[in-house]
């Protein structure tokens, strides 16, 4: 049997519902404790609570000391694989961070669940059991950091929540999962084209997220320009463009120094220089606007502020983002 290290975090996995008021929160008496004996036909398990937090409180600071948490025990025990259970509110952002942090070629899964342990139909043993059947799986080796929920594999990088309560809420609408998990096994039909790792010591920087809407005037822009951010990234509309009113104070961030990192708020597709208007994608380009490939904005947020860890120079972070 392989050996797997379960690290909790925290969410609605760890969670328990109270009868009189449905109401969910955090368990005093850690409730995967419970549960973490039943996995025992599936691996040897060893499970530790790094954190007990809901994810809404989770940051880019407890990320990283999860990531050097998985690099310090691949280093000192024979782990075959990892489990991170995690809420699912920002679960996508920590595996995306862990994706570009981690260097191992193990597998690593972020699961998590969406009713809380003792609620009739919880997720959470179920999902907990197919993340251990992944990490002891041969395919998962070198796929970078997964997110297994619902019997779906999905990357860090294209993952996202989807649905605000349903249990198939993980989608990676851009490319659909890479595999699945059934009685019988774990099958992946994709595969990653590319894997960039990062190794940075902190995680410092301010990076502000922005969406933009139509309409949209300048002000939240000019606010944002007075305050001090190492990064800003747009959530454009379409391929890449903005209201015409925001093009000039975008034009005194990007001219100040401050990297200006644009996505679309459309949930598939790259951002691109088509159009040539005011405000248009050809417009930003040659403003010196760097463009991102498919990311959401939370996960291009999460990659601007590792890169800015490593580097300032423009040319290195257009590179980055391509
Ligand atoms: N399903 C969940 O885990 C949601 C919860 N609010 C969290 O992210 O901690």
């Amino acid at each position: 049997m392989k050996n797997v290290l379960i690290i909790h975090t925290g969410g609605t996995i760890s969670m328990k519902e109270d009868k009189d008021t449905g109401e969910v929160s955090p368990a005093t008496e850690h409730p995967l404790y419970e549960v973490v004996p039943s996995l025992a036909e599936f691996a040897h398990i060893k499970d530790e609570v790094l954190f007990h937090i809901p994810s809404p409180h989770m940051t880019p600071k407890n990320m990283l000391q999860l990531g050097s948490r998985i690099h310090e025990q691949l280093a000192t025990e024979d782990y075959d694989g990892i489990v991170v259970t995690h809420g699912t509110d920002t679960l996508e952002e920590t595996a995306y961070f862990l994706d570009l942090y981690l260097q191992t070629r193990k597998p690593v899964v972020v699961t998590g669940a969406m009713r809380s342990i003792n609620e009739i139909g919880s997720d959470g043993l179920y999902n907990l059991i197919t993340s251990v059947r992944v990490a002891c799986s041969e395919e998962a080796k070198d796929k970078g950091v997964l997110v297994v929920m619902n019997d779906e594999i999905h990357t860090a990088q294209n993952v996202t929540k989807t649905s605000t309560s349903n249990v198939a809420t993980f989608q990676s609408p851009q490319y659909g999962p890479i595999g699945m998990v059934t009685k019988r096994g774990t099958f992946f039909h994709h595969t990653l084209t590319k894997h960039e790792s990062y190794p940075i010591q902190t995680i410092s920087t301010h990076v502000a997220l922005l969406k933009t809407y139509a309409g949209m005037d300048q002000s939240i822009l000019e606010a944002i320009r007075t305050t001090n951010i190492d990064g800003l990234v747009i959530e454009a509309l379409g391929q890449g463009n903005i209201p015409p009113a925001l093009v000039k104070p975008l034009r005194d961030i990007v001219n100040s120094g401050t990297p200006v990192v644009l996505v679309s708020r459309c949930y598939q597709g790259i951002v691109q220089d088509i159009y040539s208007y005011e405000g248009g994608g050809k417009q930003l380009k040659d403003m010196g606007v760097i463009f991102s490939n498919g990311l959401t904005g939370p996960k291009a947020r999460i990659k601007l502020m590792i890169s800015l860890e490593l580097t300032r120079n423009p040319h290195d972070l257009v590179a980055i983002f391509a």
